[in-house]
């Protein structure tokens, strides 16, 4: 019998916590062979709302679900005991008018206990993807806290990115959006990344001979892609939630598998320096994946209007890691 996989979900009673557990208890994730059993945390008072989705899992009889254990935020150690997972989704979402990073001292604080208790209790080998915003500086908090545990282990997550970059250039092109392939996100998620259309492909050819509206790409692309998660807010009255949680179930889906050949994922990881980004902060970047291991893709092309818009998003990311100073180790 295939020794369960376990996997914690913070937030789990959250908009993007349901919309994620069903999925990966459903054997969809990890492979209908590989049980899965689910650690859900909340915060105390989110307890009875747990004990909600505990039941709708079971009535789900999904065969891989090896079993749900709920745990309160307030012992995170025990709640991350043994865990090869962890999405870290607990924290609070922005409201209208507002930025990401305006959560930075509201939810940055949430990432200390984090790191400390997945570093004392989680297998050595754990994963963790952290989707709670401002998530490229809350992944480092985290880091930063979980000296015992592999520095390529931690993710923040630019997929949600990624997906909206490739379905815009779809719609645009008028392809199906499997068409498009090799949509790096670079720097942080928040209004000043760079979703790279220089290195997109659709149907194998660049995306930028293929739409030949270049105004297009280099001004409405981008700003769609960086205002999209300000769009649903305002649309919605409340920030993306399934297509958040599909995404954070695609990045762990693409670490798990290998990445096809000439194609990337986007996932934000700590920079060794490549592309001249400042080694030591959390940046989006272009990954393949073995399956096992990921590496960052060498050889993007980056000219002049590509390195201003790294640069930029780059430049923020640093003044976030300024703001969160004392809570860096
Ligand atoms: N990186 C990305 O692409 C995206 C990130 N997000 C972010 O994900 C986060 C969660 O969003 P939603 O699920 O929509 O919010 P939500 O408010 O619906 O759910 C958050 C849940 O986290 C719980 N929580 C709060 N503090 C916690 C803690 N310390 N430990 C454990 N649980 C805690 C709350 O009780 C709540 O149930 C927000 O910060 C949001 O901005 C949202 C969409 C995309
Ligand atoms: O915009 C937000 O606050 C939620 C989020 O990160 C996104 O939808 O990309």
């Amino acid at each position: 019998m295939t020794k369960p996989l376990r996997v914690a979900v913070t937030g789990a009673a959250g908009q993007i916590g349901y919309a994620t557990l069903f999925r990966l208890a459903s054997g969809e994730i990890f492979g209908a062979q590989q049980p899965v059993i689910l650690h859900l945390i909340e915060l105390p008072q989110a307890q009875g709302a747990l004990d909600g989705i505990h039941m709708e899992l079971d009535d789900c009889a999904f065969p891989t679900l090896a079993g749900v254990e709920k745990f309160s935020s307030d012992n995170l150690e025990l709640a991350f005991k043994d865990v090869d997972w962890v999405l870290c989704i607990g924290s609070i979402p922005r409201g209208k008018g507002m930025e990401r990073s305006d959560l930075i001292r509201i939810n940055g604080p949430i990432f200390t206990n984090t790191g400390k208790a997945i570093n004392a209790a989680a297998s050595r080998d754990v994963k963790v993807l952290v989707v709670g915003n401002p998530c490229n500086t809350n992944c480092l908090i985290a880091m930063s806290h979980a000296p015992d545990i592999p520095r390529a282990n931690w993710f923040a997550m630019t997929r949600l990115d990624q997906n909206r970059a490739a379905s815009q250039l779809a719609i645009k092109a008028q392809r199906p959006v499997a068409a498009v392939q090799n949509v790096a996100i670079w720097g942080n998620h928040s209004a000043t990344q760079y979703p790279d259309f220089m290195n997109a492909k659709i149907d194998g050819q660049p995306a930028s001979q293929v739409i030949t509206d270049h105004d297009w790409l280099k001004s409405t692309f981008i700003s769609t892609v960086q205002q999209r998660g300000a769009a649903v807010i305002a649309a919605r009255g409340a920030s993306s939630a399934a297509s958040a949680a599909n995404a954070a179930l695609d990045t762990v889906k693409s670490l798990v598998n290998p990445t096809p050949a000439g194609t990337c994922i986007s996932a934000a990881v700590l920079s060794d320096g490549s592309y001249g980004v400042e080694e030591g902060i959390i940046s989006g970047f272009p990954l393949s994946s073995d399956g096992k291991n990921w590496k960052i893709i060498q050889g993007f092309q980056v000219d002049e209007f590509s390195r201003s818009k790294i640069d930029a998003t780059i430049n923020e990311l640093k003044a976030e890691r300024d703001t969160v100073k004392d809570l860096l180790p």
